[in-house]
């Protein structure tokens, strides 16, 4: 890949407004290429063969321009992290969306403090938002259809429950049990073959998030071979990389559900100037015809200050670069 431009790659640090997936700072790479920007930011707890597909997704974004989009704008889920009810329902009020994913399952015996935020959060919506949970696999068979039953009238109804249960087997016993609609994501990330899902019956929807799937080209074959209805989601990126999951989610042939893109209210900021930041409007978020580039002063606020970790960070980019042939 002699016409990416790895050596110039800016390591950067933004701090998260509330801890997600166990993170306080999102850190990642961005770099240039000849179609514009890409974002390498495996989770720091992947291996180097988890991240190959990260950094292709990045060198992909950088290096061939997104597929002809067939519409100009994604509806978007806000994310609420495991918080309390009040600071549930604030940030679903100030989000302006009308759907909600909610996380649920944060620790053993939260079912309690989940009903309360997803009530809040219904409270918030009104009758005719969507809430959905994700549970990350947290749960086993039997805790899950009890939590799912609980968590669905809590709710008025929930929209779906995405990875209750961390195998396939797992998530077909609680599809049949329980009638909240099934979504997997761990399990369409991490599976040797995607498509099993389909084939084992265990999901009603397909989260597909392009950027641990090897890049948009990968997602949308993995999503037409899943064969189900698919909902595009993030991996936390700034949107340098969400530009890439809109062009998925741009690209799609069908839509049918809000996507969840509107992370990066996650963030404390953006590496990318506010004009062009990819911060929902009114509950949807544009197809931007290439990835918008870092702006300088955006690069230098939140450059990674540590020189330790900086080197951790181009140390891993090499050994996956190697890895993955790149
Ligand atoms: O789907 C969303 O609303 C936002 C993205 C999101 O929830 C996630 C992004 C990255 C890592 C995951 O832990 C998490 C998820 O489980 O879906
Ligand atoms: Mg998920």
């Amino acid at each position: 890949m002699a016409d990416v431009d790895f050596a110039g790659a800016v390591v950067y640090a933004i701090p998260m407004r509330t801890r997600f997936r166990g993170i306080t700072v999102r850190e990642g790479l961005v770099f240039s290429g000849p179609a514009g920007w890409g974002e390498f930011c495996a989770f720091a707890d992947y291996d180097d063969a988890e991240c190959v597909p990260w950094l292709r997704a990045a060198v992909e974004q950088a290096t061939v321009p997104p597929p002809a989009p067939v519409r100009d704008r994604v509806p978007v889920n806000c994310t609420v992290p495991a918080v309390g009810p009040e600071r549930a329902h604030e940030i679903v009020a100030a989000s302006g969306c009308t759907t909600a994913k909610v996380k649920v399952a944060d620790h053993p015996g939260s079912l309690a403090e989940d009903a309360a935020r997803v009530e809040a959060v219904r409270a918030a919506l009104g009758r005719n938002g969507r809430v959905r949970v994700d549970a990350n696999g947290a749960w086993d068979v039997d805790t899950a259809i009890t939590s799912l039953r609980a968590l669905d009238r809590a709710a008025g109804g929930l929209e779906y429950a995405e990875q209750p249960c961390r195998t396939l087997d797992e998530l077909a016993a609680v599809r049949r049990a329980v009638d909240v609609p099934i979504a997997a994501d761990e399990s369409i990330r991490r599976a040797d073959d995607p498509l099993k899902v389909a084939v084992a019956g265990a999901a009603d929807i397909a989260v597909i998030k392009g950027t641990p799937l090897g890049g948009v080209r990968r997602a949308l074959r993995v999503a037409e071979a899943a064969g189900l209805p698919c909902v595009v989601s993030s991996a936390l990126e700034t949107s340098v990389g969400l530009a890439g999951q809109l062009a998925l989610a741009g690209a799609l042939p069908e839509l049918p559900y809000a996507c969840g893109l509107g992370t990066l209210s996650l963030l404390t900021g953006d590496l990318v100037d506010d004009g062009v930041s990819l911060r929902p409007v009114s509950g949807s978020l544009p197809v931007p015809p290439a990835p918008p580039s870092p702006d300088p002063a955006r690069l230098a606020e939140y450059r990674l200050a540590d020189p330790a970790r900086e080197r951790w960070w181009r140390d891993r980019l090499s050994r996956v670069r190697a890895l993955a042939s790149l």
